[in-house]
């Protein structure tokens, strides 16, 4: 039976996530570095599964440590290391606790000590002490307002690192002397490691000038006491920090083409930094779409078009979704009513926005099946509310918790 274009793209998907998994790139680095003394700290959905590849390699070596991931995303005990889950994309009263326990075991170290630092995508809000007199509830408040504001993850880290403890830096300058090593799974385009999980061990390279220009062009509204603390300076340089960078969206997406090449199909990366409104990006992809199946450029056909980026979403409706959803459903606009072709967008952690699906995989029947349905698929995309569009079309992409965080990825299969 000829395999359908939709169960290429899952494949494709599929054998692109487990590709950056960190396991690998975690043990091999660990193997290069032999390090001694360790504490362990480990933050971001990945954390789980990077604490364990490290604890497989380092074993006793490592004294203690911790890890502190997103609700649903521990697999479970690791021998030696304590496991906390918290909040995000919005931090919570877990995420204190947890950075605390984290500040906790990392005191008094010496310069003989080192801190073995896994850090991944959701670090923002998985590990936070609040700097000075901000509260939780106003930096809840703050972030919620900036996740729907179509502020990009720089505007946002901007702002979160100059209201934290732990951000910008400076957790390496709380653990110094000991020195930093940082492995990092880069979900952040062009891998800037200040950005990453609000760089908490890189020095900050924005300002706190950036951070008040961010809340007054996307009209956050904050207290008088955040805007004070804003004003502190992050630290600009620091002294015992190395990183190492174990796997991001640009291996995935060339692992992509390698997976199209082998099924069959001509392959281009488009971009790997895909960066604007998630509904423009999604009627420029259905626009190539259309481009192949009836010009058959800018690829010929059988083809398999990649790209990889971090799109956005201004939140104005009331309806459910994410940012790879509501790509999805904008390309199926402008497809509709064309054969052979299909449209995926998936986050490659698992989770799309804040529901339980990682993304969708859209086809030129997809309006008319929700259209079958009695609804109209553009009231759902002005609602910002793909994911219930998607659900009624059985275009939902759903995974569960992947255990890697390297961005989105984007493929457009036609023949
Ligand atoms: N109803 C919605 N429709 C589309 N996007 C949404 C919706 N609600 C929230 N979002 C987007 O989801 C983003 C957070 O989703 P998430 O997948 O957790 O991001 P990340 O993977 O970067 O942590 C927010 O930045 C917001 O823009
Ligand atoms: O934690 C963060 O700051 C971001 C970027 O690393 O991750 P996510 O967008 O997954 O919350
Ligand atoms: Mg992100």
């Amino acid at each position: 039976m000829s395999r359908s274009l939709k169960q290429d793209a899952l494949t494709i998907v599929e054998e692109s996530i487990r590709h950056v998994l960190p396991d690998n790139a975690v043990k091999e680095k660990l193997k290069e570095l032999n390090l001694s003394r360790v504490v362990l700290v480990a933050i971001g959905k990945a954390a789980w599964r990077m604490a364990k590849a490290a604890k497989e390699v380092l074993k006793e070596k490592i004294e203690k440590g911790i890890v502190i991931t997103k609700y649903g995303h521990s697999e479970g005990e690791i021998e030696g290391l304590e496991i906390y889950e918290a909040g995000h994309p919005v931090p919570d009263e877990n995420t204190i606790r947890a950075t605390e326990r984290a500040l906790e075991i990392v005191k008094d170290l010496s310069e003989e000590d080192t801190v073995l630092f896994l850090i991944s995508g959701g670090g923002s809000s998985l590990f936070e002490k609040p700097k000075g007199s901000v509260t939780l509830k106003q930096l809840q408040n703050i972030t919620d307002q900036l996740l729907k504001s179509g502020a990009n993850i720089g505007q946002i880290n901007a702002v979160r690192k100059h209201l934290s403890e732990v951000k910008g830096g400076r957790f390496a300058q709380k653990v110094f002397p000991a020195r930093v090593v940082c492995l990092i799974l880069s979900d952040v385009l062009f891998n800037r490691l200040d950005v990453i999980a609000s760089g908490p061990a890189h020095p900050d390279l924005s300002t706190s000038e950036d951070a008040l220009n961010v809340l007054e062009k996307y009209n956050v509204q904050v207290d008088e006491n955040v805007l004070k603390e804003l004003k502190d300076e992050t630290p600009k340089i620091l002294s015992n920090v190395e990183s190492y960078i174990v796997a991001d969206l640009k291996l995935a997406c060339e692992k992509a083409v390698e997976v199209a090449e082998r099924l069959g199909y001509n392959t281009a990366i488009l971009t790997t930094s895909l960066e604007c409104e998630a509904r423009e990006a999604g009627f420029f992809v259905g626009s190539i779409a259309k481009e192949l199946v009836l010009h058959d450029r800018p690829v010929k056909r059988p083809c398999a078009l990649v790209l990889g980026g971090e799109t956005v979403v201004r939140v104005k409706g009331k309806g459910k979704g994410g940012r790879n959803q509501e790509l999805a459903l904008a390309a199926a606009l402008k497809i509709a009513g064309l054969d052979g072709v299909v449209v995926c967008s998936i986050g490659t952690d698992g989770t799309d926005g804040p529901t339980d699906a990682a993304g969708g995989v859209v086809d030129g029947k997809t309006v008319q099946r929700i259209k079958d349905s009695g609804f109209d698929p553009q009231a759902f995309l002005e609602n910002n509310d793909s994911y219930n569009a998607l659900k009624i079309s059985n275009d939902l992409l759903i995974t569960g918790p992947t255990g890697t965080n390297v961005n989105d990825l984007i493929l457009i299969l036609a023949k």
